[in-house]
């Protein structure tokens, strides 16, 4: 288990990483979600011991990796597939990997094989596309068979069949009981290849649930409703006794209507009162990827001018607070799609029954009472995860190369 507890990272004025505290278990794979700059690969490199955190701390296993023992052999990372002497063949930089941690020599050749990287065993890795760049570092990962799997952006650059076979592995490498940490950009992906979300931004935790709490507690879910196009006036007959019973109406794009605050049956049994036609009526369940937008869209610090949301931002409605910083566990109520309209009103409430402020808010917590940089209203911490008692590393039976291994010659904070 991967366990941070207070984790901070300062770069000059820079706070890359802000009091962070989060655990990612064996047996799942988590997802580690945020916008670009928001201190995922920062937090990776803490955790792999290539950087010093300034405030707080990050065990594996219930050591930190520079005090684990064997740590090559126990941890397997993918931060960067371009971090590879270019003119080495693949299988000698691996081959070299290996022989660092005691590794045999066939197992360079099985992972070769894994990552379907056989056939250019041989050739030098400078040749390489982006996606076997990123199979010769997934290999490197793998190396060791280790216990603990960390993947920054591993389906940067794959095509479709790559994508796949990192989903699978993945998945396999959590049902064999690893820990897999895996950060992505790719929604969709994560939407089918992760069971548990941390979610960051500038820094901070948004979030740390399931992937399906994150949707649903992130999103609304809404009712497609569609009359006969030739008649404006049934759509209105419609609207206003929808919105009678008290349900919420907006017009979609196509001229269907998006109704929410009424359930599937209600809204057929209004539509046949008053006398209306239905040529669609629809549930519509939330992606994560517009579950994740709501949620981080107020901590996004790179943004096109040209990108809609950008100009939605501005169109506030009356009274309305703009967006400034994510709440840490609330999300930032935006206006990419429509509040949920459950939870009393509060757009990211917490899974129901889980207890509001997570396990490391106690005083004493490294970086807790630090001052936060992002001048933001103290919020109760959000993480979800029971506290759980560091447990001793158990040798892993076969070892492991992390390729992202700390150079503890080069100068902390190297890149
Ligand atoms: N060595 C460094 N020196 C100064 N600033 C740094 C350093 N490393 C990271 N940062 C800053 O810390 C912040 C977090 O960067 P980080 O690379 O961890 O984000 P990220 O979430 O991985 O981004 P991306 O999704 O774009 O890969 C950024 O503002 C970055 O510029």
């Amino acid at each position: 288990m991967i366990e941070a507890v207070g984790l901070t990272k300062r770069y000059g004025d820079k706070t890359a990483v802000y009091n962070l505290s989060f655990q990612v278990r064996p047996g799942s794979v988590t997802g580690f979600l945020g916008p670009n700059g928001s201190g995922k690969s920062t937090t990776m490199r803490m955790i792999l011991g290539l950087d010093n955190p300034s405030a707080g701390q990050v065990t594996i296993g219930g050591y930190s990796y520079r005090k684990l023992p064997n740590a090559p052999r126990q941890v397997g990372a993918l931060l960067d597939a371009k971090a590879v002497h270019g003119g080495r063949h693949a299988r000698n930089h691996l081959l070299c990997l290996a022989q660092l941690s005691g590794i045999p020599a066939r197992r360079v050749d099985e992972v070769l094989g894994v990552v379907g990287l056989q056939d250019v065993a041989k050739k030098r890795s400078k040749g390489f596309s982006l996606g076997m760049g990123q199979r010769l570092g997934i290999a490197a990962a793998l190396l060791g068979d280790p216990q603990v799997l960390l993947f920054d952006e591993p389906v940067n650059g794959l095509d479709p069949e790559g994508i796949l076979w990192v989903r699978n592995l993945m998945k396999s490498l959590a049902a064999e009981g690893r820990t897999v940490f895996v950060s992505s950009h790719l929604m969709s992906e994560m939407a089918v290849t992760a069971d548990h979300l941390i979610v960051i931004g500038r820094g901070q935790l948004l979030a740390d649930m399931s992937v399906r709490d994150f949707i649903s507690h992130n999103s609304a879910d809404f009712a497609r409703v569609r009359t006969p196009g030739t008649d404006p006036a049934q759509r209105e007959k419609l609207t206003a006794a929808l919105t009678e019973a008290g349900g919420q109406v907006l017009p979609e794009q196509d001229g269907a209507l998006r109704v929410t605050g009424l359930p599937l049956p209600r809204i057929s049994d209004l539509a046949h009162d008053a006398d209306v036609r239905l040529w669609e009526l629809s549930p519509h369940q939330a992606s994560l990827e517009e579950a994740y937008m709501r949620m981080t869209q107020g901590a996004v610090d790179y943004r096109s001018t040209t990108d809609q949301r950008a100009g939605l931002q501005q169109q506030l409605p009356p009274g309305a607070v703009p967006p400034q910083m994510p709440v840490p566990g609330q999300g930032q109520p935006g206006w990419y799609a429509p509040p949920p309209p459950q939870q009393g009103g509060q757009p990211f409430a917490m899974p129901q029954g889980q207890p509001p402020a997570g396990p490391y808010g106690a005083p004493g917590v490294p970086g807790a009472g630090e001052p936060n940089p992002y001048a933001q209203p103290a919020q109760p911490a959000p993480a979800q995860s029971a506290p759980a008692q560091p447990a001793p590393v158990q040798p892993s039976a076969a070892p492991a190369q992390p390729s992202a291994a700390p150079d503890l010659t080069k100068p902390e904070d190297a890149r």
